[in-house]
């Protein structure tokens, strides 16, 4: 029986892979604005690459310790459905981001061990969902996008006041694993669905969808 598992597809970057992700069924697609990522996207690509997107699925603008001016540029350009705050921001700057701009905001966090797990908590009061992705090591360009997992048999029945996604070196290969043993509802992928940094695969966006609702 094929599972109810809700898949975002992160650092689109070209029709194709779009495509391939909404015929396969996945239910967020996710948009890089970091200029570190291979996944950047300018705002004026983010805008042309956006339109592209069949109605119903939800826009996901992934920022890293953005600025209100730098998020104000993106939403003034691009139709967006929800912000995905994946850098150092606080607990604080999560509420102000999500009163000052009106959209549901998720928030990454990484996990290493036990010890990063209550952020998780004090996160779910203030976010829309939460993203529990894995720690970046420290001399670590990307805050995540890094294509490592973490032990996911710490969060293992573990739930949040939210929902949550899983993220962090999924795979069509590891998906229903991590599904398996973290009860996960929502997974995420970024690197693990491309042939190259940067370059998403469809056979490989499709395999990941069918492995996740498997
Ligand atoms: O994908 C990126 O380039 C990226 C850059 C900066 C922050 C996060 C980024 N990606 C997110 O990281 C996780 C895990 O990615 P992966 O599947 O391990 O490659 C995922 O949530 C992406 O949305």
């Amino acid at each position: 029986m094929a599972r109810d598992i809700r898949v975002k597809i992160c650092g689109l970057r070209d029709a194709a892979a779009i495509e391939a992700a909404a015929q396969a069924g996945a239910a967020y697609l996710g948009f890089v604005f970091f200029a570190k990522s291979p996944r950047h996207l300018s705002i004026a690509e983010a805008r042309t690459l956006t339109r592209q997107v069949p109605e119903g699925l939800a826009k996901v603008a992934l920022t890293v310790n953005a600025t209100d001016a730098e998020l104000e540029a993106i939403l003034a350009e691009v139709p967006l459905d929800m912000l995905q705050l994946h850098g150092k921001e606080s607990p604080e700057r999560v509420a102000e981001v999500r009163a000052k701009f009106g959209l549901p905001v998720m928030k990454a966090v990484g996990v290493a061990d036990e010890a990063d797990l209550p952020q998780l908590a004090e996160y779910g009061r203030v976010a829309d969902q939460l993203l529990v992705d894995a720690k970046p090591p420290k001399d670590a360009t990307l805050p995540g996008g890094n294509g490592l997992t973490f032990d996911w048999r710490l969060i293992a029945g573990r739930r949040w006041p939210v929902p949550w996604m899983l993220a962090g070196g999924l795979t069509p290969e590891n998906v229903a694993t991590a599904i398996q043993l973290t009860g996960a509802r929502q997974v995420d992928v970024s690197s693990g669905v491309e042939s190259a940094p940067g370059v998403k695969d469809p056979a490989r966006i499709a395999a990941f969808l069918k492995a996740a609702m498997a």
